[in-house]
């Protein structure tokens, strides 16, 4: 089922059974699901399997980094699997991203291939503490004009930097961005955060939330209570 809801839920589970049971409270026609490192590396291409027979849309959240032939062949194999979506370090730089568009388009495959710049969880020091002594803002717009011009349907940043890709790399580029808090959340570990409202109108066109949703006592009114939010702006 395809949907044309703006929210990606990550099911960021120790199990299958536990993300099941959570898949099983959410609507497909209302959001598209998130499977990342955990729950892949804990339970495989069953887990992607299941999620489809439920009628869930998939983002393979595996963040690929690698040499370019290696993150060819992953992004063709995550394809392969009819995921909507999958992801590579943008810092991989471009000859790995060019690798892996030009794998998909040699094999027909259309899921989108998006390209992650700066963590949201990272802010200045940490870049400078790795060796990068620029804003999170200016790293991401050059890793975004690198991910565009090296043939990525779009990037995953913070909605603090969607208004200015918008600028750079245009509409029709996708932003996802996670470090989304509603109202009603607390930040926790993200740093660059925005409310689900004010990062659509910042330029966002697909919003990941995690844990204001799969930790709330009632997951689908959670949901409600961002789609109330959306729908308020
Ligand atoms: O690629 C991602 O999805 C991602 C990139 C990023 O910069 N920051 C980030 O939080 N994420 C993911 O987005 C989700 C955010 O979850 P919550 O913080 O619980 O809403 C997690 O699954 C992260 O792995």
């Amino acid at each position: 089922m395809s949907t044309d809801s703006p929210l990606i839920i990550a099911l960021d589970y120790a199990s299958l059974d536990a993300a099941l049971c959570m898949a099983d409270r959410l609507d497909p026609a209302r959001c598209r699901l998130k499977v990342g490192k955990e729950l892949f590396t804990r339970s495989g291409p069953d887990v992607v399997e299941a999620l489809h027979g439920r009628g869930f849309e998939v983002f393979l959240d595996l963040k690929f980094h690698d040499i370019p032939n290696t993150v060819a062949g992953a992004v063709q194999a995550a394809a392969e699997q009819g995921v909507w979506m999958v992801n590579v370090h943008a810092g991989g730089g471009r000859r790995m991203m060019e690798a892996a568009r030009e794998r998909l388009q040699r094999h027909g495959l259309s899921t989108h291939l998006i390209a992650v710049t700066v963590l949201t969880s990272m802010e200045a020091e940490d870049l400078a503490e790795v060796g990068v002594g620029v804003t999170p803002a200016e790293q991401v717009e050059r890793l975004a004009m690198l991910a565009s011009q090296s043939g990525m349907d779009g990037v995953v940043c913070s909605a603090q930097e969607a208004a200015r890709l918008r600028e750079l790399c245009g509409e029709s580029f996708l932003k996802v961005t996670p470090g989304i808090r509603p109202s009603f959340a607390v930040a926790g570990d993200q740093r660059r955060v925005m409310t689900p409202r004010d990062a659509m109108a910042a330029g966002s066109t697909h919003l990941v939330v995690g844990r204001p949703v799969t930790q709330a006592d009632d997951p689908m009114a959670a949901l409600a209570a961002i789609e109330a939010e959306l729908a308020a702006g």
